[in-house]
């Protein structure tokens, strides 16, 4: 395998999907996390000026949270065992990704705190909610035993954790309401590999 560099801010946010395939792997990377007051001398080094990007070989950079967890989980063997697999995968994260694409562009930047807890609100019993159903939907079609597609670990259990841990630790009465998602989310932390990485990381705002 070549050498790889996250470059993500000291944060979960964006980067923490890749983080934990690397993990679950137990594939070796440089975890690089870049503090608020250091980038902006590094923007310019960043192919399109945002984190994350990974670089491969010390050479080649690649942008795009998506695009390097995909690279990432098909370098590791968690893309899905198939083509039909991958493409299974790839739906439940781009329908995971809906409502927190739409938290990150709507709710995240609201300063005000209460409208900004009114709002978080609000988008938890509509577009959190519709997007969980839809998940839990095609896991019900493609999943079995705890793993979102197929029998075993694919970068789509870890995606659905990653976005359930952040409900579910603010709002654990969500797994009655999402019984799939909170069996997927148990099931990746099954897995000694990922409990041990989510234990010794450092803990963050988000
Ligand atoms: N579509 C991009 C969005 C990247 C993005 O918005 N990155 C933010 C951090 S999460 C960033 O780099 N902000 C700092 C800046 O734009 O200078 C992805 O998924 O990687």
């Amino acid at each position: 395998m070549p050498s790889h560099k996250l470059n993500y801010f000291n944060l979960r946010g964006r980067g923490e999907i890749i983080r934990l395939i690397f993990a679950a792997a137990g594939a070796e990377f440089t975890d690089n996390r870049i503090e608020f007051d250091q980038w902006p001398a590094l923007k310019a080094d960043a192919p399109l000026g945002q984190l994350p990007y990974l670089t491969i070989d010390d050479s080649t950079h690649i942008p795009q949270s998506m695009a390097i967890a995909r690279y990432v989980a098909r370098e590791t063997g968690l893309a899905g065992k198939n083509n039909l697999q991958q493409a299974q995968a790839d739906a439940i994260v781009d329908t995971i990704m809906e409502p927190v694409n739409y938290y990150w562009s709507n709710i995240f930047k609201i300063q005000d705190a209460n409208e900004k807890a009114e709002a978080f609100k609000a988008f938890l019993v509509d577009q959190g909610a519709k997007g969980a159903k839809n998940v839990e939907k095609l896991i019900g079609l493609y999943g079995s035993n705890g793993y979102s597609v197929g029998d075993s670990l694919t970068w789509a259990d870890l995606a659905v954790y990653d976005v359930a841990s952040a409900l579910l630790s603010k709002h654990p009465e969500f797994s009655d309401k999402f019984p799939v998602l909170a069996a997927v989310y148990k099931n990746v932390l099954a897995n000694e590999k990922l409990a041990n990485y989510v234990k010794n990381r450092p803990e963050t705002p988000f």
